[in-house]
Order: structure tokens, then C-alpha cells, then sequence
């Protein structure tokens, strides 16, 4: 992300407690692998799509899952909801990744971060008008930290407390390469997107639009 002359330093941020933004975390090349990854995960064996809603309607985001595919509001192993698969595995590598996520976000030391065992991701595509409303990440059983990866075009995250999906909330600005990360007494705290902006990714990590975000959870649930 060339920043310009000008361009504020973006040190890490602990928004609440528990709740930490580590801008640009990821390099470029990592983007770009993972971008290749996310390729491949959309095409199957469930593909990405947009994730039916009780009330009969749609969301905006399109979503495909690892280890674990959540829809609302369960964890299964099984897509009935799409194609009736199972879900891809979840990768040992992307566990890594979760565990280097949280000793960035919380230090080396912490112990937090060692025993961290992600066993699902989710991963979503927002085109220029999608979004994501004020929501807990509640269907795990574990109140492990819930790990966010940022890639493409920047957005505003907004993250909130966990009594309301009001107000007090944070709006953070989310870049290509940003790590969020939301644990401790921040963990189950409502979050959104209430606005991507088009247009503002780096062409060097390979998307041509649109923003990804992963997220890497604990679900606690038995094998
Ligand atoms: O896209 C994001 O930054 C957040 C995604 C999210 O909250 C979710 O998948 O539950
Ligand atoms: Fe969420």
C-alpha cells in the first residue's frame, strides 16, 4: 500500500479490550498467495455464494467455509444449505498463520497465541456494494480469539460492544494486508462493514476488484 509522502504512520491500535488492529500485517507476496488460495476454495467442493437468511432474504457477501461451514446459525460439516458437500478441510498452514496473527496482535509471549487451534474459516467476497451488518460471532462454543485478514479494496469495520448493536462502536478503516483481531472481553462484541470503497486495492495482490476478508475461529465443537 504506497502511502504517499504524507501518509500517517499506522502503528498497531487496540480499539477495545481484547480487540487489536495491526495494519499491514501481511506482505504483498502473502496476499497474493492467499488470493490464489481463496480462488480455489470458491470453486468447490461447496462454492462461494451468497448465504440464504431465514427472514427469505440474501447477503450481499459471498462466503465460503473450511473446516467447518457456518450458516445461519450453526456450524456443520455439511453444506445442506448449498450442495450438500463437506466443506474443504482446514488447512495446518492457515492454523499457523492464525497463531502468528495472534502473537502480533497480542506479543510473543502471550498465551493466548500458542494454544490458538482454528478449525474453521470463513471467507468472504464484498463487491463494491456489499455489506455486512452488525452481528456477534457467536455460533462457536470456544471464546478463542477470532482472527481477520483484510485483502483488496479498503473498508470501514465497524467494531462495537457487546450489550448492542448500537452505539459505542469504532469505525476502523481496514486495508490490504490489515490484521484485526477480536478476543478477551472484545470477543463476542457486534462488528460490520457498513461501506467498502471500490477501487482502492493495490492491483500487485491480484485482485482485480472487490475486497476479501478471512476469518479464523475456534468453533470448540467435538472432531
Ligand atoms: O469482513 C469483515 O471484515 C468481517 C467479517 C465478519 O464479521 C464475519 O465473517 O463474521
Ligand atoms: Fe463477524
Amino acid at each position: 500500500m504506497s502511502g504517499g509522502l504524507f501518509a500517517l504512520p499506522r502503528e498497531p491500535v487496540e480499539v477495545a479490550p481484547g480487540a487489536v488492529h495491526v495494519p499491514g500485517w501481511l506482505t504483498v507476496e502473502r496476499q497474493r498467495e492467499l488470493v490464489v488460495a481463496c480462488r480455489e476454495w470458491a470453486q468447490g467442493p461447496v462454492p462461494m455464494r451468497r448465504t440464504a437468511l431465514p427472514g427469505g432474504g440474501v447477503m450481499s457477501v459471498r462466503t465460503v467455509c473450511l473446516g467447518w461451514h457456518w450458516q445461519p446459525y450453526r456450524y456443520t460439516r455439511t453444506a445442506g444449505d448449498v450442495n450438500g458437500a463437506r466443506v474443504a478441510p482446514f488447512p495446518q498452514w492457515l492454523a499457523d498463520l492464525g497463531r502468528a496473527a495472534l502473537a502480533a496482535a497480542y506479543g510473543e509471549d502471550d498465551e493466548r497465541a500458542g494454544g490458538y487451534a482454528p478449525d474453521a474459516a470463513l471467507v468472504n467476497f464484498y463487491d463494491g456494494a456489499a455489506r455486512m451488518g452488525m452481528h456477534q460471532d457467536k455460533e462457536e462454543r470456544s471464546a478463542a480469539p477470532v482472527v481477520s485478514l483484510s485483502i483488496g479494496d479498503s473498508c470501514v469495520f465497524r467494531f462495537g460492544n457487546t450489550e448492542t448493536r448500537n452505539r459505542p462502536y469504532t469505525d476502523v478503516e481496514l486495508l490490504s494486508g490489515d490484521l484485526f483481531v477480536f478476543g478477551g472481553p472484545s470477543r463476542f462484541a457486534f462488528h460490520g462493514v457498513p461501506k467498502v470503497r471500490p477501487g482502492t486495492a493495490d492491483p500487485a495482490v491480484g485482485l482485480r476488484s472487490g475486497r476479501l476478508n478471512i476469518t479464523l475461529r475456534e468453533t470448540g465443537l467435538p472432531g
